[in-house]
């Protein structure tokens, strides 16, 4: 096994782009993953490193040997295909050796397809044909059938997809168990962030054509190196912000920021997890109706926080340094319109279309960090969906002017739709400057 180098492929079909200067490293015994949209270019990548097509440009080396201008069979590269894929009329011991020399001692074939049939936990299926074998089995008859050349890297090109849900899980486990006990240098293409996240050391995240970060899963969910990033790895709350001095102004308060030292008009993204809700302490002014000139925008039937300011101007001015303040008619829609996502289909985006956004911040305590300042009442907004997933449950929030929270609640969720809530943020925030 050897690691893989790719270095600034180019790679145009009638003259459009498709890749515009991929790189990616992956150490030998590494397991990588390839995420990113569909038609960003990750399939095109895994041909050109498997030699099936040419790049324009750029290079790709397996360990120290250069392999650009080689044929695939000259690669020493192992495929497994979306589906399996298997000769039906081979059994499964030809199968797997289809790949290993010809001229070799049958002795030394078998055992060799007997070894990679147990790498993949398919001891003694050798005699199977592809038809009594599961769509999990097939699929790790494939994996064997890379294998058993001893391949420099194995790439798997969306090899779940045509499993069910149920079985995706297990057969990706045994998956990544077989390869690495192969000691196997690995790149997997996924447009699915849990699968990459779950299997893979390295997540390299993949938007038009280039690999725009290539890290850990850890350091991707916690870093991620733009606002298309965060949306797409994972899921977040994004809302319009104003930061200075590591503090991100916007509608859920003054929430400290990660220490990426930018600064300006922008977004904060939240993970789901870093939302809390709570449920408002009863006190004398709850439970009296918002007057009808106060009301939302979408009607819905809000109470007045308790102990918030009424949502006029002078209580929301926050000079320079604060975004735009509001009243409840006349909402600035901050910075740059809508949309800031970086090309990523995001998943899990907070801010409605067309909802407004921005201002708000009801943090008349001038707090320098999370915990939305001092003396100011926390935001609140009404519980509009609960969706239960067992090991953990979503909830989304609408607030007054429109903004949607999403939470996760570990557990069932101890809300109800139509809940007043109190919304508060743990941990710091990432924030992340408008474009252009
Ligand atoms: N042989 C080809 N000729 C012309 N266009 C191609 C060819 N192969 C790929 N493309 C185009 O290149 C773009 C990227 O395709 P590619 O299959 O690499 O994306 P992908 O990220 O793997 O997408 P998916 O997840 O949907 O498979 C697409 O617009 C596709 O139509």
């Amino acid at each position: 096994m050897s690691g893989l180098t790719v270095s600034e492929v180019v790679k145009a079909f009638d003259g459009v782009r498709v890749l515009r200067g991929a790189s990616l490293s992956v150490r030998e015994g590494s397991f990588a993953a390839v995420l990113g949209p569909s038609g960003c270019g990750k399939t095109t990548l895994l041909r050109i490193i498997a030699g099936f097509e040419r790049a324009d440009a750029g290079s790709v080396s397996l360990g120290e040997r250069e392999v650009t201008s080689l044929p695939p069979e000259k690669r020493r590269v192992g495929i497994v295909p979306q589906e399996a894929a298997l000769f039906p009329h081979l059994s499964v011991a030809r199968n797997v050796g289809f790949g290993l020399p010809r001229g070799a001692p049958r002795a030394e074939t078998s055992s060799r397809v007997e070894e990679c049939l147990e790498l993949v936990g398919l001891s003694g299926y050798g005699s199977r044909m592809p038809y009594e074998l599961s769509g999990g089995q097939q699929q790790r008859v494939a994996l064997a059938r890379a294998l058993a050349p001893r391949p420099g890297v194995v790439l798997l090109d969306e090899p779940f997809n045509a499993l069910d849900r149920s079985l995706r899980g297990v057969v990706r486990d045994e998956v990544r168990s077989a390869v690495k006990r192969a000691g196997a240098t690995v790149v997997l293409v996924t447009h699915d962030q849990e699968e990459a996240l779950s299997m893979a050391d390295v997540v390299a995240v993949m938007r038009d054509g280039v690999i725009v970060q290539s890290d850990t899963p850890a350091e991707v969910y916690a870093s991620p190196v733009d606002l298309g990033v965060a949306t797409f790895v994972g899921e977040a709350v994004v809302l319009d912000a104003v930061s200075s001095g590591g503090v991100a102004s916007c509608v859920l308060g003054r929430l400290r920021q990660r220490s990426n030292g930018v600064a300006g008009t922008g977004f904060v993204a939240l993970r789901p997890e870093q939302v809390t809700l709570t449920a408002p302490a009863v006190s004398a002014e709850a439970g009296v109706a918002r007057p009808a000139s106060r009301a939302s925008r979408n009607g819905a039937d809000l109470l007045d926080p308790a102990g918030s300011p009424p949502e006029a101007g002078e209580d929301h001015d926050h000079g320079p340094s604060g975004p735009a303040s509001h009243t409840g008619e006349d909402h600035d829609h901050g910075p740059s319109g809508s949309s800031a996502e970086g090309g990523l289909a995001g998943n899990g985006h907070g801010r409605p279309a067309g909802s407004s956004h921005g201002g708000g911040v009801k943090d008349a305590g001038g707090g320098d960090g999370e915990g939305l300042g001092t003396g100011a009442a926390a935001p609140r907004g009404r519980v509009a969906r609960v969706e239960f997933f067992g090991h953990d449950a979503a909830v989304t929030v609408t607030m007054d002017d429109g903004v949607v929270i999403r939470a996760r609640t570990k557990g069932a969720a101890p809300h109800q739709v139509g809940d007043m809530v109190e919304i508060g943020v743990d941990g710091p925030v990432l924030f992340f400057p408008a474009a252009g």
